[in-house]
């Protein structure tokens, strides 16, 4: 056994010409907080668009729990805990705060089914009560507890990133990949952001957080890859990648 929740070996992609992605291997563990950096175009968001079963890669496989997941669909991972955040962000702008982290925990359904809607039965409304409290409880964590009533659409950038990691964060994850997600963010969110994601690691969580804020991740992940042109570059403690020399020339040396 490897040990690691989720892994990726060999994978590669291309966009015609283009070798986004040449024989990536990763995987991350329980409880690990682990960053993944390069420059622009390094690959990182095709790698989570392939993690995340948005892209199936040409070539390469990916285990979850040691069984193969390659061909799963991006809703079967996100039903067996594996969550995501975009460099973009995704929320649904026409809804409160509280209804956006309220979604990402529907899935599991009502109980019941179409009566107990209907008809509102008591263990349904049991059922979205607990779930409301969970939502208003994450919110808290993430500092934007008194945003529940707010509409998402017009929240400034930082305090929607931080919406995102909530919605995220509400059906508790066991993979989570966050892509730039301190992008935009003021200093106290984004040490509400590190302290978010400690908390997630330690109830076992594995956390990949592609971020161009160096130091940010240096602080924040115990392991660190480095992708550059579409191959692993480096790998290792945030201090040993840092004096990598062959980082320091492609990545480092210019930020
Ligand atoms: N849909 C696409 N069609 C064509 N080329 C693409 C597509 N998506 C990505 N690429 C190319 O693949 C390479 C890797 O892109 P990717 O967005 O994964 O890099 P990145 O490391 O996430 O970059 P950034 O830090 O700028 O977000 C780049 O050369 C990019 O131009």
């Amino acid at each position: 056994m490897s040990g690691y929740v989720l892994e990726a070996s060999g994978v590669s992609v291309r966009f015609g010409g283009v070798r986004a992605l040449t024989g990536v291997g990763l995987g991350i563990r329980a409880g690990e907080v682990c960053g993944l950096i390069g420059p622009n175009g390094a690959g990182k968001t095709t790698l989570f668009d392939v993690l995340s079963g948005i892209r199936r890669p040409d070539r390469g496989r990916m285990l979850l729990d040691g069984a193969d997941i390659t061909r799963r669909s991006p809703v079967w991972r996100a039903r067996h805990g594996m969550r995501r955040t975009f460099q973009r962000q995704q929320l649904f702008g026409q809804l409160s705060v509280a209804d956006n982290v309220l979604v990402a925990q529907e899935w599991r359904g009502g109980g019941g089914g179409l009566a107990a809607d209907l008809l509102a039965l008591p263990a349904r409304r049991a059922r979205e009560r607990a779930r409301r409290t969970r939502g208003e409880r994450v919110l808290a964590d993430c500092g934007i507890g008194a945003l529940g009533a707010t509409y998402a659409g017009g929240l400034p950038v930082g305090q929607a990133r931080m919406v995102e990691l909530a919605r995220a964060a509400a059906d508790p994850p066991r993979v989570l990949l966050l892509d730039e997600p301190a992008s935009g963010m003021s200093a106290p969110e984004r040490e509400r952001l590190a302290a978010v994601v400690r908390r997630l690691a330690e109830e076992g969580c594995a956390v990949l957080l592609v971020e161009h804020n160096v130091a940010f991740v240096m602080d924040l992940c115990t392991r660190v890859v480095v992708l550059d042109l579409g191959t692993v570059l480096a790998e290792g403690t945030p201090a040993g990648v840092r004096a990598d020399p062959l980082v320091r020339e492609a990545y480092l040396g210019a930020t």
